[in-house]
């Protein structure tokens, strides 16, 4: 596998519009790339027509030698990974029962034993013991993003796409939820696409960074090198510093709302 490239990308909503030629230079596999922007910039929109939930207007996509606009519905179980910004709650089913049905989905052939070895493993290093035998719909929304998530790694896609997928998690669990997509990452070649609010997050974990604003690419970049004030104003409306801290990563703090704010403009 080779990797991810979007090439002139046109997408949104019969008449309207929402990504407007967007290119993204290659992503290598083993790479995390955080989609951020402002509500309504486009980010779930560009997740969706990547993931083949919505057809794009125009322009390319390929994962390797795979158009990601035309996969059909097998290649896509396999190739791809999608997590939506709310989970359904998925009826009365455990979590170990999701994960089951998710990687024979993928692998109908995989014998029992192996299955729950996998499962096991995975549940392990999630850290999602205590939730295996528990069923779906009592879980809190932020276990049910743990196990969506584990779900789609079981399978082991070779692209995931993950809408807000920290949204509900507390503090201890976003680093836990990062750190094992990362790990995958790294360890299978997986490729990460994920929208993300927290933008210091976003700087920690991924190895580039995509800022859309209105369904353009406002900026784009390793964390250390494009991340400014101006950004910040053009993507946001929000006055901020860029600063390095004592760990040797880029952190941003936002310090007020910008009065007139000019989305779009760069200073
Ligand atoms: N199903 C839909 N039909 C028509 N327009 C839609 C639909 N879903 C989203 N939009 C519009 O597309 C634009 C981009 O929305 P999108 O959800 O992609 O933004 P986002 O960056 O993910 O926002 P947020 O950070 O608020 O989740 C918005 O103007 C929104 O109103």
């Amino acid at each position: 596998m080779s990797g991810l490239t979007i090439h002139a990308l046109d997408a949104g909503y019969r008449k309207h519009r929402v990504i407007h030629a967007l290119d993204l230079p290659t992503l290598a596999p083993g790479s995390l790339l955080a989609l951020v922007g402002a509500n309504a910039a486009g980010k779930s929109t560009l997740l969706r027509t990547l993931a083949g939930l919505l057809p794009a207007q125009g322009g390319r996509a390929t994962l390797g030698e795979a158009n990601l606009l035309s996969l059909d519905a097998l290649e896509r179980r396999r190739l791809l990974g999608y997590l939506p910004q709310s989970l359904p709650s998925a009826a009365s089913l455990y979590a170990w029962e999701t994960v089951q049905a998710a990687l024979r989905a993928t692998r109908p052939g995989i014998s029992r034993r192996e299955a729950d070895r996998l499962g096991e493993q995975l549940f392990e290093r999630l850290g999602l013991q205590a939730l295996a035998m528990q069923r779906m719909n009592v879980l809190s929304g932020g276990q049910r993003q743990m196990v969506g998530l584990a779900q789609l790694i079981v399978r082991e896609p070779q692209l995931l796409l993950l809408d807000e997928p920290t949204s509900a998690l507390d503090p201890r669990w976003q680093l836990e939820l990062l750190g094992a997509v990362r790990e995958m990452a790294r360890s299978h070649g997986l490729i990460a696409v994920l929208a993300l609010h927290d933008l210091n997050l976003a700087l920690r974990f991924c190895d580039r960074v995509l800022v859309l604003g209105e369904g353009r690419v406002l900026a784009e970049g390793r964390p250390a090198e494009f991340m400014t004030p101006g950004v910040l104003r053009a993507a946001y409306g929000v006055e901020g510093r860029v600063e390095t801290c004592s760990q040797g990563a880029t952190v941003v703090y936002i310090d007020r709302a910008c009065p007139n704010p000019s989305f779009g403009a760069i200073a």
